[in-house]
């Protein structure tokens, strides 16, 4: 049958088809195909190993998929085949920007600094890379204060403005992930991927999280994350995919997944043929609904 692309590119920012990625001997990721809608949060989730952060990598240009097609479609229209583009570009070209497990600031420079950093290909090419266009040239001027405001916006929104002078490194765990993702916002991507942006936060800092990543989805900006934080998966996310054994198990709204039989086998561990045992006791309600 034949897609309606108008359709799609209007609705869907990324489009992964068959993807497959192969380690050796082991087939990380085998036939994985989904989509993440325009302004939605989709949330990949799965037992460890399953094969999320292999995902994430193949999407944000980390590693080369063995197979499978990955298409990021722009809201002006145009599309990218993300696994035909250098890492750089994927950010750069497509838009895409991602954060990682570890926290990876500049921790000696000021929280400030770090959000101006991240704006540095932009100033740059507003300075014609040249000493004088730093120096004086108008569209560099207006292109330093444009990151000066970007920078203050995402500030606020990650509510750190009143550190904004000190060091990264002196910011508390959950400040620093919230800073992270100011910085990756400041690059204006069309697409933010998170892994695990909830790891290691305490429940207050968790909800700070949880506030920021819809407010950013509200702003028009799509989001992809990796969480184990069931809490944060549920309670922000549009769109839940599930991953097992490096392939998909499970595709629908946080109540649908929650709900699969299959989804609760994969995390009580238990096999295939344990699923219909398992879906007897939901009905029996012997295991409650959403014990996930
Ligand atoms: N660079 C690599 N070389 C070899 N094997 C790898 C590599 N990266 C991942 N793997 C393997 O691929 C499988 C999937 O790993 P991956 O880290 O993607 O899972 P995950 O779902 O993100 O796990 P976790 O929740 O524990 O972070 C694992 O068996 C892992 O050992």
């Amino acid at each position: 049958m034949a897609t309606d692309m108008t359709t799609m590119t209007k609705d869907t920012i990324l489009r992964v088809e068959h993807l497959s990625m192969r380690f050796g001997g082991l087939m990380a990721i085998d036939d994985f195909s989904f989509e993440a809608k325009r302004g939605e949060i989709t949330a990949l989730i799965g037992p460890n190993g399953a094969g999320k952060t292999t995902v994430f990598n193949c999407i944000t240009g980390f590693y080369k998929p063995t197979m499978g097609m990955l298409t990021l479609h722009r809201s002006n229209g145009r599309e990218f085949l993300l696994e035909r583009l250098r890492d750089f570009e994927i950010n750069k070209v497509a838009g895409v920007a991602r954060t990682f497990q570890n926290i990876r600031l500049f921790s000696g420079l000021t929280v400030l600094e770090n959000l101006l950093v991240a704006q540095h290909n932009v100033l740059m090419k507003a300075s014609g890379y040249t000493i004088l266009g730093l120096l004086g040239l108008p569209t560099y001027k207006n292109a330093a204060k444009a990151a000066i405001e970007k920078a203050e916006y995402w500030l606020d929104k990650a509510d750190l403005t009143d550190r904004a002078d000190d060091p990264a490194g002196d910011l508390s765990y959950g400040a620093q992930r919230r800073l992270e993702i100011a910085r990756a916002m400041c690059t204006g991507p069309e697409l933010l991927c998170l892994d695990e942006p909830a790891a290691g936060l305490n429940p207050k800092e968790s909800l700070t999280l949880n506030a920021l990543l819809r407010g950013i989805r509200d702003e028009g900006t799509s989001l992809l994350l990796i969480e184990h934080d069931m809490s944060v998966v549920m309670e922000i996310s549009d769109h839940v995919v599930v991953l097992e054994y490096g392939q998909k198990i499970s595709d629908g709204t946080p109540d649908h997944v929650k709900n699969d039989p299959r989804v609760i086998a994969a995390y009580l561990g238990v096999e295939d043929d344990e699923v219909e045992e398992i879906e007897e006791k939901l009905d029996k309600g012997i295991i409650e609904e959403g014990s996930v």
